[in-house]
């Protein structure tokens, strides 16, 4: 069926001990799009990652990659889906490229090695043992081994994570080009600009669950579209501030001397903020009205806490 998605998770919830680190998770990806999942430390992507790998058996809940259970369909799974582990989980006693010539020959059509080493800048270190690569050139490889037998889905658990900028656009190139293949494409992130620039399909998830999902268009619009930050003195009283603007709005001091003004911006916002600083002699360095970005509207999903 063409429109039947190469990934499908539902009600997905995978336990360690007696606490759910899944727990509920629904989730579909198509071919022929980039799905990006992005969610706090912790939130539980890798795991779920990892269930569609076939790598964790879930507890409760069906995951179907290309329509089959990874848990019992390793062997018909394994030519056509690609995956790019966090740790990159290569052997480590081989050089690079042979490594990759090996993985290669294990595939009926792959990709052209000279190609994939040209374009993701692996000859400068093709020679080195897989031990001795630094984390750049490490993930580099892992993406090149994950693509190089032309999967039908590929997974890729944070593809760009320490990677140089040069490295990072190749990586981005090539994750489009994919898409433009037909692949289904699934990502995780923390690089908001990374889910922004490539994802068609966005997955916030934070405690094992799904918290939002949409194209960034739609993330954004459903999100009050305009942020206020105010560059100041240090310390000023932000609960006065707040009650000053009204409507509900709340500011925080997230830098010394930084403030972020977070709810529906308006024009009254802007001036009852100059009124209260003009009141209390304070003569602000800067104030920026901007569009909120897509990790404004990750904070508020997730909150600001660390995990
Ligand atoms: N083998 C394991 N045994 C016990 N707990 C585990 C195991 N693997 C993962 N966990 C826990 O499960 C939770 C989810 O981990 P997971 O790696 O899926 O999160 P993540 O969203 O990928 O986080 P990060 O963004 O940090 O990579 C974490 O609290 C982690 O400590």
């Amino acid at each position: 069926m063409p429109d039947s998605p190469a990934l499908e998770i539902t009600g997905l919830v995978k336990r360690y001990g007696d606490r759910a680190v899944v727990d509920g998770l629904d989730l579909v990806a198509r071919a022929g799009q980039v799905t990006a999942v992005l969610g706090p430390n912790g939130a539980g992507k890798t795991t779920t990652v990892e269930c569609c790998e076939g790598l964790r058996t879930p507890d409760e809940g069906s995951v179907r990659v290309l329509g089959l259970d990874p848990a019992t369909s390793a062997r018909d799974l394994r030519p056509r889906v690609g995956v790019m582990l966090q740790d990159g989980g290569l052997p480590t006693g081989v050089r690079a490229l042979d490594m990759l010539a090996h993985v290669a020959r294990m595939y009926a059509s792959p990709r052209d090695l000279g190609e994939l080493t040209e374009r993701l800048g692996l000859g400068s270190f093709g020679r080195t043992t897989v031990r001795r690569l630094s984390g750049g050139q490490r993930q580099r490889l892992a993406l090149a081994a994950a693509v190089v037998g032309r999967p039908e889905i590929v997974f890729l658990d944070e593809p760009s994570a320490g990677m140089d900028p040069q490295s990072r656009r190749a990586v981005w190139d090539l994750v489009r080009e994919l898409r433009d293949e037909g692949v289904a494409v699934l990502l995780t992130t923390h690089l908001m600009d990374e889910a922004e620039d490539l994802a068609d399909h966005v997955v916030v998830v934070d405690h094992g669950r799904v918290v939002a999902q949409g194209s960034v268009g739609a993330l954004l619009a459903a999100a009050d579209d305009r942020t206020l930050q105010l560059q100041a003195s240090p310390g000023l009283d932000t609960a006065a501030l707040a009650r000053a603007l009204g409507d509900g709005l709340t500011v925080d001091e997230h830098v010394a001397g930084t403030y972020a003004v977070t709810g529906t911006v308006t024009p009254r916002t802007l001036a009852a903020l100059t009124g209260w600083l003009a009141e209390h002699d304070e003569l602000a360095t800067r104030i920026t009205v901007g569009r909120r970005t897509l990790e404004d509207v990750f904070l508020d999903l997730t909150g600001r806490d660390l995990r």
